[in-house]
C-alpha cells in the first residue's frame, strides 16, 4: 500500500532530530519506498531549499552521511509547506497541491506543542483531509493530569477512532525493551521465578547527564514526575510486571500492561511521604566539565520548584507481585545517561557456603536500554582453583540478542515503521494513559498538600541523599550507584 507522511510542525526540533534521520534509516533499509511524499508543515517562512539544507545539516550534526546519492534522493521525498495547520483554508490548499490522492495511506505526524492538536485536528477535518485509511501520531506529554488528557484525548477521538490514533511512547521503540519481552515469553525458564516467590526486588532507572536548558519552560511546567514517570517509567514498569498475553496482538499487549498499571497500588499522603523523593539539581560537574544549576539554566526562573529527579517505591496489588518493591528513579544532570531494569533475586532458602554468600552479590537480571544494550544474568559461581572451601565468585551471562558490530535501530525507527505497517502494540491506548494519569495524580496532589519541595542535589552525582535512604530503609541498595 503506497503511503504518505505529514509531519505537521516539520521543522521543530524532533522533527529534525529524530523524525527524519528515521525515515532515511527505514528507506536506506528498503522499508519505505523511494516514492513515499513526506510533506512537512510549519509557519516559518522557508524556501524549498532552505528546508532541505536545514534537514541536512541536523543530521549531518549527528554525524549522518548526506554526500551520498541516496541521501540526495531522499532530500527529493521532502516538501516543504509554510502555514498555520490551525486553519482549514491552509490545510485544504495544502490537500490540494500535495495530498490529494485520497487512495494512498496517509499518516500525519503532530510533532507540535499539544495545545494545537485540538485545532489542526478540527482544520484537516474541514479540509478533508480525515479518511479511513489515515493515522495519527501524537507525542507525549498527553495532558499535564488525567482531566487535561481527557480533553485532548476527547478532541481526537471525536474526529479519529481509536484504532487511528497511534500515542507515541519512545521508550517502547527501544530494542532492548522489546527484548525483555522476548527473554520473558519466548524462554520457559525465566517465567517460574519471575514472581514474588523468588524475585526480592525491581530497580528502574532512567538517569540522564543533560539538564533542562534549551527547554526549560516546558520542562519547568513538567517536571520529572510529568515528563519521564507518567510515561517511560511506568511503560518499563508494565512489561517488566505484565502476565504474559495470550498473543501479540495489540489488544492483548495492551490489556495486560493497563491491568499493572490498574494494580499499582494509590499512594495516600503518608505512602507518599515515604516512599517517594524529589530533588532539584545545583551546580556541579559531569564527566570533569561545569554544569549550571537547574535555577541557573539559561531561562530560568530562581524560585521554582520543580522536580528534576525522582525516586519512588512503588508496589504492585497482585498475586504474582504482592511484597516485591518496584523502586523507580530518575533525573537530569545525573552522572552519566544510562537507563537499567535491575531484577533482583531472593537468596538461596539455605546458605552451605556460609558467609560466602553474605558478601557475594546473589543472582540479578540486568537489562540495559542505554547507552549500551545489555541483558545479562548474574550468577554466582566456583572460583576456578584447588582451594578447599569452595570460593564463589560473581559471573554474568550475557544474554544479548545482537551480534558484534550490529546496532540497533534507533527507536523512532521501529516506531515509525509500525505506525506505517498500521501495527499499533507498541503504541499506548488512551485507557493505559488515564490509569497512569489517575496514579501519579495521587502523588502530586499529596505533594501539594504536604508543602513538599525538591531535595538538592550536585550535577554530576546520582541524586539526593532521600534517594539512597528510601532503599536503604529497606536494608538494599540500588544497584548501579553500588558498583
Ligand atoms: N524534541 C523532543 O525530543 C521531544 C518532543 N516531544 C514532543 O513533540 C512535540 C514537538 O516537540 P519539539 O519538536 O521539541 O518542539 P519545537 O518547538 O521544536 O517544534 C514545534 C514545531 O511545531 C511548529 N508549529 C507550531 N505551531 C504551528 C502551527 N500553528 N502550524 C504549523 N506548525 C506549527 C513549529 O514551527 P513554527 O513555529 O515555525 O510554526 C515547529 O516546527 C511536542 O509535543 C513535544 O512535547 C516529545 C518527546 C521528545
Ligand atoms: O521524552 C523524553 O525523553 C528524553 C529522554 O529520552 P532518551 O531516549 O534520550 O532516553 C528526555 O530527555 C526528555 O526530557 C523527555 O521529554
Amino acid at each position: 500500500m503506497k503511503t504518505d507522511v505529514l509531519v505537521v510542525g516539520g521543522e521543530g526540533d524532533l522533527a529534525l532530530r529524530k523524525l527524519y534521520p528515521a525515515l532515511f534509516a527505514l528507506r536506506q533499509g528498503g522499508w519505505i519506498d523511494g516514492d513515499m511524499r513526506i510533506v512537512a508543515v510549519a509557519r516559518k517562512s522557508l524556501t524549498q531549499e532552505a528546508f532541505t539544507t536545514q534537514v541536512t545539516a541536523w543530521y549531518a550534526d549527528q554525524g549522518g552521511e548526506t554526500g551520498s546519492a541516496e541521501w540526495q534522493s531522499f532530500l527529493g521525498q521532502l516538501v516543504y509547506a509554510s502555514l498555520d495547520a490551525t486553519t482549514a483554508d491552509a490545510m485544504s490548499e495544502l490537500r490540494r497541491r500535495h495530498l490529494s490522492d485520497s487512495e494512498r495511506e496517509l499518516v500525519v505526524y503532530l510533532a507540535t506543542p499539544p495545545q494545537i492538536f485540538a485545532p489542526v485536528c478540527h482544520a484537516m477535518d474541514a479540509a478533508g483531509l480525515v479518511r479511513d485509511n489515515m493515522r495519527i501520531v501524537v507525542e507525549k506529554p498527553l495532558g499535564d493530569d488525567l482531566e487535561s488528557f481527557r480533553s485532548i484525548n476527547a478532541d481526537l477521538t471525536a474526529i479519529f477512532r481509536e484504532d487511528q490514533v497511534f500515542r507515541i511512547d519512545h521508550y517502547l521503540g527501544k530494542e532492548t525493551v522489546q527484548n525483555l519481552m522476548a527473554t520473558r515469553f519466548a524462554n520457559a525458564f525465566l517465567e517460574p521465578l519471575w514472581n514474588n516467590r523468588y524475585v526480592d526486588n525491581v530497580q528502574i532507572t532512567v538517569a540522564e547527564s543533560i539538564g533542562a536548558g534549551g527547554r526549560w519552560d516546558f520542562y519547568d511546567r513538567a517536571g520529572a514526575m510529568r515528563d519521564m514517570v507518567q510515561n517511560h517509567l511506568l511503560q518499563i514498569l508494565c512489561i517488566v510486571a505484565m502476565e504474559p498475553p495470550a498473543h501479540l496482538a495489540p489488544d492483548d499487549v495492551r490489556n495486560e500492561k493497563r491491568k499493572v498499571l490498574s494494580c499499582l497500588r494509590p499512594m495516600d499522603d503518608h505512602i507518599v511521604r515515604e516512599n517517594t523523593v524529589m530533588g532539584q539539581y545545583t551546580a556541579g560537574a559531569i564527566g570533569g566539565k561545569p554544569v549550571p544549576g537547574y535555577l541557573e539554566e539559561e531561562g530560568a526562573s530562581p524560585k521554582s520548584v520543580t522536580e528534576t529527579f525522582v525516586a519512588i517505591k512503588a508496589e504492585i496489588d497482585n498475586w504474582r507481585w504482592a511484597g516485591v518493591p518496584f523502586y523507580l528513579r530518575t533525573g537530569k544532570r545525573l552522572q552519566r545517561r544510562m537507563a537499567e531494569i535491575v531484577v533482583e533475586f531472593k537468596d538461596v532458602p539455605h546458605s552451605i557456603f556460609g558467609q560466602q554468600m553474605a558478601q557475594c552479590c546473589g543472582n540479578r537480571l540486568i537489562i540495559r536500554l542505554q547507552p549500551d544494550e545489555i541483558i545479562r544474568l548474574e550468577m554466582l559461581n566456583k572460583q576456578p582453583g584447588l582451594g578447599e572451601d569452595l570460593p564463589l565468585r560473581s559471573v554474568s551471562l550475557d544474554l544479548s540478542f545482537q551480534s558484534d558490530g550490529e546496532s540497533a535501530p534507533d527507536a523512532y525507527q521501529r516506531l515509525l515503521l509500525d505506525v506505517l505497517r498500521n501495527n499499533p502494540t507498541l503504541f499506548v491506548r488512551a485507557d493505559e494513559v488515564e490509569q497512569a494519569w489517575r496514579w501519579i495524580d495521587r502523588i502530586q496532589e499529596a505533594w501539594a498538600r504536604l508543602g513538599r519541595h525538591p531535595q538538592h542535589y550536585i550535577a554530576g552525582s546520582w541524586g539526593p541523599s532521600a534517594a539512597y535512604a528510601l532503599i536503604a530503609r529497606d536494608g538494599r541498595s540500588w544497584y548501579e550507584s553500588a558498583r
